[in-house]
């Protein structure tokens, strides 16, 4: 799909480039440069110096030579291309992909408390309730893999309330991206959108057809894969 490929390379030009190459300062329309939290308690092992004195000659180039892992946060309706831009990110960066729905559905699989909770909001569509997802999510980043590689973190904030809980928290991603796309395009991409059963290959009838007729024949299209889908949710999903 040629709009998609361009896309995809939009989003990751406009992240900086991997640690270790030097990073300009990211513009477009695609992305928000927020400032990052250097006091974060989410940073297991902070290069910190206490007292007044200046700091030894030594742990400045030790400050120097070490690079903070890269935080992102990321949000966009259905449809948007979050899937494959996420993909994108993780394989260049090296980031842990978090995302909030998958970490929900984990739960329920496991049979938490939190998971029965969170399954009866999530059937009914509704988001579940910042009691359950702020923690979930923040024990999620303080895992040593995300501390240690950075993270990509996926469907959340969904809330004005979800973003000042993790800004309370001091957590803040160096860069939040918006794919904000216009929601005829969104319709399009839903409406048109086609999954084959047997390989779990993903088309679109006008813009990634079938290569053949059999897989034509076969192809199912998500219960959700509505227009109403499209125009009943937030932006920030
Ligand atoms: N940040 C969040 N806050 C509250 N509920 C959430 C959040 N993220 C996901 N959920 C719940 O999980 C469901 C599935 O989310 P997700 O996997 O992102 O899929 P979708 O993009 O189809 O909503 C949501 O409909 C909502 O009920």
């Amino acid at each position: 799909m040629a709009s998609s490929t361009a896309a995809a390379a939009a989003v990751t030009s406009l992240l900086p480039p991997p640690v270790g190459a030097e990073r300009p300062v990211p513009q477009g329309r695609l992305l928000f440069r927020a400032s990052r939290a250097r006091s974060s308690p989410l940073r297991l092992n902070p290069v910190r110096h206490h007292g007044l004195s200046p700091a030894p000659r030594a742990a400045k180039a030790v400050e120097a030579a070490k690079a903070d892992p890269l935080n992102v946060m990321i949000a966009g309706a259905p449809a948007s291309g979050k899937g494959t831009q996420c993909e994108l990110i993780k394989a260049k960066y090296g980031l842990v992909h978090i995302s909030a729905g998958d970490l929900l559905r984990a739960e329920i699989a496991t049979g938490t408390d939190n998971g029965k909770q969170a399954k009866e909001f999530m059937e009914k569509g509704q988001l579940v309730p910042d009691e359950i997802v702020v923690n979930m999510v923040k024990g999620r980043l303080l895992q040593p893999d995300a501390q240690e590689k950075g993270w990509l973190l996926d469907g959340y904030p969904r809330s004005y309330s979800q973003a000042m809980a993790l800004e309370t928290l001091g957590i803040r991603p160096d860069i939040f991206i918006l794919l904000d796309v216009p929601d005829e395009l969104l319709v399009e991409r839903v409406v048109g959108r086609r999954l084959d059963p047997e390989t779990g290959k993903i088309y679109h009838l006008k813009y990634s057809p079938p290569e053949n007729e059999e897989i034509a024949s076969r192809l199912t299209q998500r219960f959700d894969d509505t227009e109403e889908k499209v125009h009943g949710s937030h932006i920030i999903s």
